[in-house]
C-alpha cells in the first residue's frame, strides 16, 4: 500500500510540477522550441516550470495556428509560425537555448542553424542520422564556445548512476554480459508515426536502440569492438526502417552485450499480443547478476534487484533509486533533486549548471554521442540496411 501510495504521488507531482518563483539574482536563461512536438511538454516545459533560473520563452511551428495553441496551452510568451518559422526562433536575440525535438533527420540541419546563430541546444536523442554528422555539430559547438547536450536524460537520474556504482564496485563480479530489451507492443504507434519515416531518420535502432547503445556503453565503459551478429524487421510500409532490431555485440574484456528494440513487437507464436511496454536489462558478472526495469521512466516506476552467490549461499535485494542522496557517496553528492524529480528534470538542471561554468560530473561528452552514432551505424551495416541518410544542408562554417 504504501509503496502504492508512494507510486501516486510521485507521479502526480512528476506530471503537476509546483511553479517556483524565478530568480531574480541573474538574468532568466530563455528557451527556445523547434516544433510543436509532443515530447517537448514532458522533456522541457514541465521540467523548466521548476527551474528557478529557466524560462520558456518561443516556440516554432510550420502553421503559426499550431505554434500560438501551443504556446497559449503551455503559457510561452512567443508564438512563430509558417514556413520560415524555425529561423525566425533563431535569429531572436531574446533567446538563449534552442530545445531541438525535431525528427531524428532533421537534427544535424536545425542544430548546426541554431548554433551558427549563437544558440545552445539541447538537442533530442538521436544525435542526428550519421556520426559525421554528429561530428561536425559537435565542432561547430565547441568552435563557438557553445553548449551541446544530446538530451540522453536517463543518464541523469540517480537510478542509473547506482546501477553503474554497483558495477564498478564489483559486488557482482567481473561483467561478462548485458541484455537490453527496449520495446513496444504493436499497434501503439500509429504507421505515419516519424519513426517509421526512413528519410526523417525513423527505426527502432535510433529510435530505442540509441538508449540501449548508451546505456551499456556507460555500464561497460567501452565502446564495442564488433558486431557479432545483427538481424532486423523492416517496417511494413518501407522494408529499410527497422520495426525490431536483435543484435548482439563484442566488448573489450570478452563483454558481449545483446539487445532487441522494437517499435511494435509481433504477438507471440503469432497471436498472443505483449499487453507492456518493457525497458529492462540484466547484467551477468561472474558473481552475481543485476537487474533494472524501467531505467528510461524511473520516476513513476522501477526497480533493480541484485543477486550474487558465495558458495551455497545466494543472496538477492532490491533497490529503489529516486534521491541523489540514495547513490552512496561519490558521483551525485552535491545533485539537487527529489524523489519525483523526472529524469528530464536533472537533465535540465545539469544543462543549467553547464551554462553557467559549473561542470557537473554527470555528462554526455561529445564522443559519447559520435561513439553512439557509429555504434548504430555498425549494426545497421551487419543487419544489411542503410545508414538513415546524410542532410542536405551544407553548412558555411570552416568546423567540419
Ligand atoms: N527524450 C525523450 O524521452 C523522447 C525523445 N524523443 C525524440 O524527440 C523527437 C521528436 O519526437 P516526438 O515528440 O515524438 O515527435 P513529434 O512527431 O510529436 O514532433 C516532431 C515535430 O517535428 C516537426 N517537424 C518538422 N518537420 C517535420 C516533418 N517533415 N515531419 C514531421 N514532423 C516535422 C513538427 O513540428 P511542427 O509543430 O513545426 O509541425 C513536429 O511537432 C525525436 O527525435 C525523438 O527521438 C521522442 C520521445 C521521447
Ligand atoms: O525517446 C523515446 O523514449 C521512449 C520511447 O518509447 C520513444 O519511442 C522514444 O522516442
Amino acid at each position: 500500500m504504501a509503496a502504492f501510495l508512494g507510486f501516486l504521488n510521485r507521479s502526480y507531482t512528476a506530471l503537476n510540477p509546483p511553479d517556483v518563483p524565478r530568480s531574480t539574482d541573474s538574468p532568466l536563461i530563455k528557451f527556445g522550441i523547434l516544433g510543436a512536438a509532443k515530447i517537448a511538454s514532458m522533456a522541457l516545459i514541465s521540467p523548466a516550470k521548476t527551474h528557478p533560473d529557466v524560462v520558456v520563452y518561443g516556440i516554432a511551428a510550420r502553421d503559426l495556428e499550431r505554434a500560438q495553441v501551443f504556446a497559449k496551452k503551455h503559457g510561452i510568451e512567443k508564438a512563430y509560425g509558417g514556413p520560415d518559422a524555425y529561423q525566425q526562433l533563431l535569429d531572436d536575440p531574446q533567446i538563449d537555448v534552442v530545445y531541438n525535438p525535431l525528427p531524428n533527420g532533421l537534427h544535424y540541419e536545425w542544430t548546426m542553424k541554431a548554433l551558427l546563430a549563437g544558440k545552445h541546444v539541447l538537442l533530442e536523442k538521436p544525435a542526428a542520422n550519421t556520426s559525421e554528422e554528429t561530428k561536425h555539430m559537435f565542432s561547430l559547438a565547441k568552435e563557438k564556445g557553445l553548449v551541446l547536450l544530446e538530451a540522453f536524460h536517463y543518464r541523469f537520474h540517480p537510478v542509473i548512476n547506482r546501477v553503474k556504482q554497483i558495477i564498478d564496485s564489483g559486488e557482482i563480479g567481473k561483467v561478462k554480459s548485458i541484455e537490453h530489451l527496449f520495446t513496444v507492443p504493436t499497434g501503439l504507434l500509429k504507421s505515419d508515426d516519424i519513426r517509421f519515416n526512413f528519410s526523417l531518420g525513423g527505426g527502432s535502432l535510433m529510435d530505442e536502440g540509441c538508449y540501449i547503445l548508451n546505456c551499456t556503453r556507460f555500464l561497460i565503459g567501452s565502446e564495442p569492438i564488433s558486431v557479432l551478429s545483427a538481424s532486423a524487421q523492416g517496417a511494413d510500409k518501407d522494408p529499410r526502417v527497422d520495426q525490431t532490431t536483435t543484435a548482439s555485440l563484442s566488448f573489450p574484456e570478452d563483454v558481449t552485450a545483446t539487445f532487441t528494440c522494437s517499435l511494435g513487437l509481433p504477438p507471440r507464436f503469432g497471436f498472443i499480443p505483449h499487453s507492456l511496454p518493457k525497458n529492462e536489462f540484466k547484467i551477468i558478472g561472474e558473481k552475481g547478476e543485476l537487474f533494472c526495469t524501467f531505467w528510461i521512466i524511473p520516476t513513476f516506476y522501477h526497480y533493480v534487484e541484485v543477486t550474487t552467490k558465495d558458495g551455497d549461499t545466494t543472496k538477492k535485494r532490491t533497490e529503489k533509486v529516486y534521491r541523489p542522496q540514495d547513490v552512496e557517496s561519490g558521483m551525485m553528492r552535491n545533485w539537487m533533486g527529489g524523489e519525483w524529480w523526472t529524469t528530464y528534470r536533472y537533465q535540465l538542471e545539469a544543462f543549467v549548471d553547464r551554462l553557467k561554468g559549473r561542470s557537473s560530473d554527470i555528462w554526455i561528452s561529445a564522443e559519447d554521442s559520435i561513439g553512439n552514432m557509429r555504434a548504430i551505424e555498425m549494426i545497421y551495416e551487419k543487419a544489411g540496411l542503410p545508414s538513415r541518410p546524410t542532410s542536405t544542408f551544407q553548412s558555411p562554417s570552416k568546423a567540419q
